[in-house]
């Protein structure tokens, strides 16, 4: 008998009980697990089956009830066109006639549109690598290895780099803290963003989802293709999932053809390139994710790194690939323990904002991502800028005026105000191998409780303004950040370090925090 190629996947069980369990929630106004649950629920239903139509028609209420009346209607369509019981499509019908006629009277809520109105360079951008600030530099030393400079005074609240992730996964692994399983039914996997929730299920699979027809094209010949068959073992691999993501990216770049990637990293083996050693405005999109899985296999990397798991029982597995396996073990097992053994100190964890209304909201862990500019700066227990993540990019806040020629510096672990100097020079020995001799560990900074205080009016501003902050909206948190900058940039120089600096250091992130943060959440 012919195996449907839906069958290892797809499952009308459990998409009619992710359905009901949906519309349990949804009785319940809660609105955020019932999207949740129609999403699962598209995702197991066999496509061109009534139950797709279903689950659209479902989340169509939903945005109806949350007043995303635009959303509504998009479902009703998509319920229209997949199968929803042609009986009941009265029941749409007049939902949508009710949408037609709020939209006419209101606007539409619009999720993030205008954050990179903020969150931008505020330096020219360099010509060849447009996400990151002109007046940056890359130098070497002995010591530090490679590391990045500004030509430039930078200022406090300037953003120097805004940096994608060309390498990406979603992360679905509650084995990781503050991580969700469910992930995978809140974000596209292409670009990481929720869209609300408003996702396609993949066709095959019942673990992967796309916020729009051109992310679907884009994640299908970037990797999907080569994971759909094995996803759940993929999700379910660690970092392997993300060393297996960049293997087959890698691929694709080469049409699935191992000899001429193995034939170009072969070339290129001896090479010692970064980020600014290419052209990332090149309208040749196959050109510039080479030169990323460049910029990335000369990352950094430590020898420390040994394969737990081997990517044979991933591969041999693949109704697809197991032949690569057998033929191409050696560079396979090579070309995985390079990115994870660059991985270890160069891959980041992405966090970012839950569309769930939370009392005490925090980010959570979306996904891993590697960022090749960023892994050039180095650390320092007392760091002069901050990363921070809008979206699946990072960004590069400076946190502390920087003299032009200095060295920029970011906090890998823990800053010296929050842990004693022994403890925090033990990890980064055993996670980063080095010892560190940062400005805060040559001179023993105090840590918070025992900081001093220089100038206490200055002081209380920044206790009020953290009190004050939770209570700010996005345009009062935008005139404060540039207050708060302001005033760390001018006692600077006298008043570091001092509480009252660190405290208006989280002030300025809390102040990027609200204007990040998600407008539209659900019960
Ligand atoms: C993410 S990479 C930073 C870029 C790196 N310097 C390079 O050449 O590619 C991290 C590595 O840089 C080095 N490093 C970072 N901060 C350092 C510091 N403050 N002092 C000495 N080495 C440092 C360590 O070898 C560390 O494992």
């Amino acid at each position: 008998m012919p195996v449907n190629k839906h069958d290892s996947f797809k499952s009308v069980e459990i998409a009619e009980a992710t359905r009901t369990d949906g519309n349990k929630c949804y009785v319940e106004k809660n609105f955020f697990d019932a999207l949740l649950k129609y999403n699962e629920s598209l995702c197991y239903a066999v496509p061109d089956s009534e139950a797709v139509g279903l689950a659209y028609a479902n989340r169509s209420a939903v945005y109806y009830e949350m007043k995303l009346y635009a959303k509504s209607l998009k479902n009703i369509e998509l319920a229209r066109a997949n199968g929803y019981p042609k009986k009941n499509l009265s029941i749409l019908d007049k939902r949508a006639e009710k949408c037609q006629q709020q939209l006419v009277t209101r606007n539409e809520v619009n999720g993030d549109e205008n954050i990179f109105d903020f969150i931008k360079l505020s330096h020219e951008a360099n010509p060849k690598v447009p996400f990151v600030a002109n007046c940056l530099e890359l130098k070497r030393s002995e010591k530090y290895g490679r590391f990045i400079i500004t030509n430039e005074d930078l200022k406090v609240g300037d953003i120097v780099a805004v940096e994608p992730p060309h390498f990406k996964i979603i992360k679905t692994d509650s084995r990781y803290e503050s991580c969700e399983e469910t992930n995978r039914y809140q974000r596209c996997v292409f670009c990481l963003k929720d869209n609300l929730m408003d996702l396609i299920p993949c066709e095959i699979c019942s673990s992967t989802m796309f916020c729009s027809e051109e992310c679907l094209i884009k994640a299908q010949n970037d990797f999907h293709f080569f994971e759909c068959p094995i996803i759940d073992l993929l999700l379910k691999s660690g970092i392997m999932q993300m060393a297996m993501r960049t293997f087959f990216q890698a691929l694709s770049m080469f049409d699935g053809s191992i000899d001429a990637l193995e034939n170009f990293l072969k070339k290129n083996e001896n090479l010692s390139a970064s980020v600014y050693d290419f052209n990332f405005n090149d309208t040749d999109d196959r050109l510039t994710a080479k030169n990323y899985l460049l910029s990335l296999y000369c990352l950094a990397r430590s020898d420390n790194v040994c394969l737990n798991d081997s990517p044979e029982n991933i591969l041999k597995v693949h109704p697809l690939k197991s032949g690569l396996w057998k033929s191409h073990e050696d560079f396979i097992v090579k070309f995985v323990r390079r990115i994870l053994q660059v991985g270890d100190s160069n891959f980041h964890g992405i966090c970012g904002w839950s569309i769930k209304k939370y009392e005490n909201q925090f980010p959570q862990m979306i996904g891993i991502g590697c960022y090749p500019f960023i892994s050039l700066v180095n650390h320092s227990c007392a760091p002069n800028v901050n990363r921070i993540y809008v979206e699946d990019k990072m960004i590069l806040l400076v946190e502390r005026p920087i003299a032009k020629g200095e060295q920029l510096y970011d906090c890998y672990k823990t800053t010296f105000y929050t842990q004693p100097r022994r403890e925090r020079q033990e990890v980064l020995l055993n996670e980063y191998y080095f010892s560190c001799d940062c400005i805060a560990c040559s001179n023993d900074f105090p840590i918070f409780q025992r900081l001093k205080s220089f100038d206490k009016k200055i002081y209380k501003i920044a206790k009020k303004g953290k009190d004050e902050l939770s209570k700010l909206d996005v345009d009062h948190a935008k005139k404060r950040f540039k207050e708060y900058c302001d005033i760390i940039q001018k006692h600077h120089k006298q008043a570091f370090p001092s509480s009252e600096i660190v405290v208006l250091q989280e002030c300025i992130l809390q102040c990027v925090s609200i204007v990040i943060k998600p407008k539209f959440v659900f019960p």
